[in-house]
């Protein structure tokens, strides 16, 4: 594993992830990975997850394509210095922010959506130059498999290297150096990867999950609402991180939202769901077992059925549940959508509050002075209004958690500027020594005077301020060269 490392780290040693011209054609070349091996990677996801070509496509390839068209756009541009504004002490001096790369990155990527949550870090990551090691998640082994035949058939093999294995290759990985590591799966692993990046003073990323809240208000139109609920609920068999978790709403609207999701299940996946080619299953006998568990006990308004031998669970609704149940304890990442009877908004606010901050908070309402005052009184890595999961599709907007459900964000620039080291960069001249002569020993009153002047003073950020602060300067330094020397 060392030395397997060791050539990633040599390979960036040897500056070639640097130039944008290099950066650029190995995301073309990834672009073309994905185009020409369409149908190997669906195929894979499929196998993997048991999902539709349509759907893998849907959910995972089109993300993919969409970032990198968004990346060979743009990246020109975010590799540019940006000017950073001076003082008088600095006017005649050139300052700016540079993004460097920070070296050589480990990307592990989870199971549930294993293309996207693997490739797309990684775009970020080979946009800001960096060496990466990419990890699949081995519970989604067919997809794992072929990232590693494929990623070196178009990428630089020395710069990109993929590493499969379940947790003791993982672990063994850890114990390795990185310059950032970017995590994404449950929060108990987050905890792991943090604490072995913290050996190395790692940077991390972590992407993890969380119960996300799915406020239900009065005032607001139902049917949309449990359509827009039942597809982000249970899509993906309801793997998803920023999955509706679970529903807080007033007890009045219970059986109406059970009816409404009842009637939308019906209508997306047909009388007989195990049939339908839309609805995936869960991924392992673990998982399947986690789940059925969370079952016992409940109130079952809808669905409850199950298959053992193909991981069928049936898109299931709990009504009147307790909150000290165990199915409100952890993260169902299932098709199980448990409804949580509350008073109001505000009690759903207190519900909200008094639990681990979600990766994800949606609130269904008319009522927009409600959604922003909700929004205002929680916490979560991203939201919705009237809507769910979507907040994942805009590259403008970055994607991470907050407390537990994670820290440090990505997607589009958010992902360069990730895996970037943003560096203050400022060149002077070995010209102009007098005006140094304020800041040399010894230390008087009238250089702290002058101090005050060029430091503190503040002009407006017209043009003519500027010229006013220029020929300051210009004046100072004539006047202190005269004084000290
Ligand atoms: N924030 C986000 O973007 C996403 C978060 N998630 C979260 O991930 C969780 C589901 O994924 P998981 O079952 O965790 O995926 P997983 O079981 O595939 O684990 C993720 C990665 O961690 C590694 N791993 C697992 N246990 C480990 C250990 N003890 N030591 C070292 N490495 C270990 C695995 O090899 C894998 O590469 C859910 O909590 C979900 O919310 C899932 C997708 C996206
Ligand atoms: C419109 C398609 C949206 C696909 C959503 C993919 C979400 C991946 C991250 C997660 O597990 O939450």
């Amino acid at each position: 594993m060392e030395s397997r490392i060791q050539r990633v780290r040599d390979a960036f040693a040897s500056g070639r992830s640097r130039p944008l011209r290099f950066r650029l054609q190995q995301l073309e070349a990834l672009r073309r990975m994905v185009q020409e091996r369409e149908k190997d990677i669906l195929q894979a996801i499929g196998a993997d997850l048991c999902k539709s070509e349509f759907n893998a496509y849907s959910q995972e390839v089109i993300t993919i394509l969409g970032e990198l068209d968004l990346v060979l756009e743009n990246l020109s541009e975010w590799v540019t210095a940006t000017p950073a504004k001076k003082n008088l002490l600095t006017m005649l001096d050139e300052a700016y922010v540079q993004p460097e790369p920070l070296g050589v990155v480990l990307i592990i990527g989870a199971w549930n959506y294993p293309f996207v949550l693997t490739i797309q870090p990684l775009i970020g990551a080979i946009a800001a130059g960096n060496a990466v090691i990419i990890k699949p998640s081995e519970l989604s082994e067919k997809t794992a498999q072929l990232l590693a035949k494929l990623l070196p058939q178009y990428l630089d093999q020395e710069l990109y290297a993929v590493i499969n294995g379940g947790i003791p290759e993982t672990t063994e990985l850890l114990k390795q150096r990185f310059d950032h590591i970017l995590y994404t799966g449950n929060t108990a692993v987050g905890r792991i990867v943090m604490e072995a990046a913290a050996k190395h003073l790692t940077p991390v990323t972590l992407e993890l999950g969380g119960k996300s809240p799915c406020y239900i208000d009065t005032d607001c139109d139902l049917d949309v609402a449990c359509r827009r609920i039942t597809w982000g609920k249970y899509m993906n068999c309801g793997q998803t991180c920023i999955a509706p978790d679970y529903v807080l709403c007033e007890p009045s609207l219970q059986h109406q939202i059970v009816q409404k999701i009842k009637e939308t299940v019906k209508e997306f996946y047909g009388e007989n769901i195990k049939e339908s080619p839309d609805y995936e299953r869960i991924i392992n006998l673990r998982h399947f077992k986690r789940i059925l568990n969370l079952l016992e006990g409940q109130k079952i308004a809808f669905g409850g059925e199950t298959d053992e031998a193909t991981r069928y669970v049936a898109p299931t609704i709990l009504t009147d549940v307790d909150p000290e149940a165990r199915v409100m304890q952890e993260e169902i990442f299932g098709p199980i959508l448990p409804i949580v009877p509350v008073k109001d908004a505000d009690e759903a606010i207190k519900f909200i509050n008094s639990r681990e901050k979600p990766l994800a908070f949606y609130i269904f309402s008319h009522n927009d002075k409600l959604v922003r005052r909700m929004i205002n009184s929680t916490s979560s890595g991203g939201v919705t209004a009237n809507d769910v999961i979507m907040h994942f599709t805009l590259s403008s907007l970055p994607f991470g958690g907050v407390g537990s459900s994670g820290m440090g964000a990505y997607h589009g620039k958010y992902s360069f500027d990730t895996f970037s080291h943003q560096r203050p960069c400022l060149l002077k001249s070995l010209k102009r020594e007098g005006a140094n002569k304020l800041r040399y020993p010894p230390n008087s009153q009238s250089k702290v005077d002058w101090a005050k002047f060029f430091i503190l003073k503040r002009f407006n950020r017209g043009k003519l301020g500027l010229l006013l602060l220029a020929l300051l300067g210009i004046v100072a330094a004539v006047l202190l060269k005269a004084r000290y020397y």
